[in-house]
């Protein structure tokens, strides 16, 4: 499926990067990404790469995309939106992916244009993202179906309420993080137990994308999954036995809340 939309982005960092990515693999032309980087060196990185045009600085294209991406750290976007605000197409439809920054501000920010909140992860990259993102009054059903399809084309998108992004932030944005750790440890693990190194990395992150894989096609409870797995007196629920003994469902549900905790700190300063 491909787009005929013009995509700038404010920041190509590992997020922008993420996201390029994802949609450079037929959705969106790479002749149609514009990147503003403050670092020349990313910018030629991003360029030789992806085949798309990257810049220090935005005055090339700011006026000129359908769709631009604002895509720096949350301590630097107020003076990322002011570079760009008056110089910004009034039909722009901005996406703002900084974790904690509001509708609110983004909309008292920019004057005009349509603006979408959204939180991607890491794994558009590769095609299995997961974004969620809220829409600001400006913002209809028309931009709500450009930003889904824009989205969905490197992974899954959900449109909800904006009072839901810390969480999803906690969860989704933040989580590829947790599941790295949790990859290594297993493959840690693996490697106690005896196995090389690389088959170990192997074994665990393709028992992770497996399982993964089960929820979401099945659509069974994740627990019912798991006691498929679990024998009587069998090795897997010695395994689980330590899991829950040493707290690992705590220490999860714990981590998602800190995360959306942390989310919101940031929104409010
Ligand atoms: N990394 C992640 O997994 C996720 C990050 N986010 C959000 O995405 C945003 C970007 O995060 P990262 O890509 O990880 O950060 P990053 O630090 O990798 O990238 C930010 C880039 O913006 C550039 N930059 C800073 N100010 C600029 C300006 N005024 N004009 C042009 N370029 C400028 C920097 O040189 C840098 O390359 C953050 O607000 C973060 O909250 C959201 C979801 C997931
Ligand atoms: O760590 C962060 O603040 C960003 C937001 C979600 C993922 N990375």
């Amino acid at each position: 499926m491909s787009m005929d939309l013009r995509v700038g982005f404010i920041g190509g960092g590992a997020m922008a990067e993420a996201i390029v990515a994802g949609i450079v693999q037929g959705t969106v032309s790479p002749s149609d990404i514009y990147v503003s980087d403050h670092k020349e060196a990313r910018c030629q990185q991003l360029a030789e790469q992806y085949g798309i045009h990257a810049s220090v600085g935005a005055d090339s294209f700011i006026g000129n995309v359908d769709v631009l991406f604002l895509a720096v750290k949350p301590q630097v976007a107020d003076k990322a939106i002011a570079e760009v605000r008056d110089k910004v197409g009034s039909k722009t439809l901005i996406l703002s992916i900084v974790a904690g920054l509001t509708l609110d501000v983004l909309e008292a920010s920019f004057a005009e244009q349509p603006v979408v909140r959204i939180m991607p992860n890491t794994p558009l990259s590769v095609g299995a993202g997961m974004s969620a993102f809220a829409c600001g009054t400006r913002a209809g059903r028309t931009e709500a179906a450009v930003v889904s399809e824009l989205l969905s084309a490197a992974g899954r998108a959900v449109e909800v309420a904006e009072s839901a992004m810390d969480a999803v932030t906690g969860l989704s944005g933040s989580g590829p993080a947790y599941v790295f750790l949790l990859i290594d440890a297993l493959s840690d693990g693996g490697v106690a137990a005896g196995l090389k190194r690389d088959a170990a990395t192997l074994l665990a992150a393709q028992t992770v994308y497996g399982a993964a894989k089960m929820v979401l096609e099945t659509g069974k409870h994740p627990d019912v999954l798991r006691d498929q797995v679990t024998s009587p007196a069998g090795t897997t629920i010695a395994g689980v036995r330590v899991l829950e003994n040493r707290g690992l469902r705590g220490a999860l549900i714990d981590a998602v809340l800190a995360a959306t905790e942390k989310s919101r700190e940031l929104g409010k300063k």
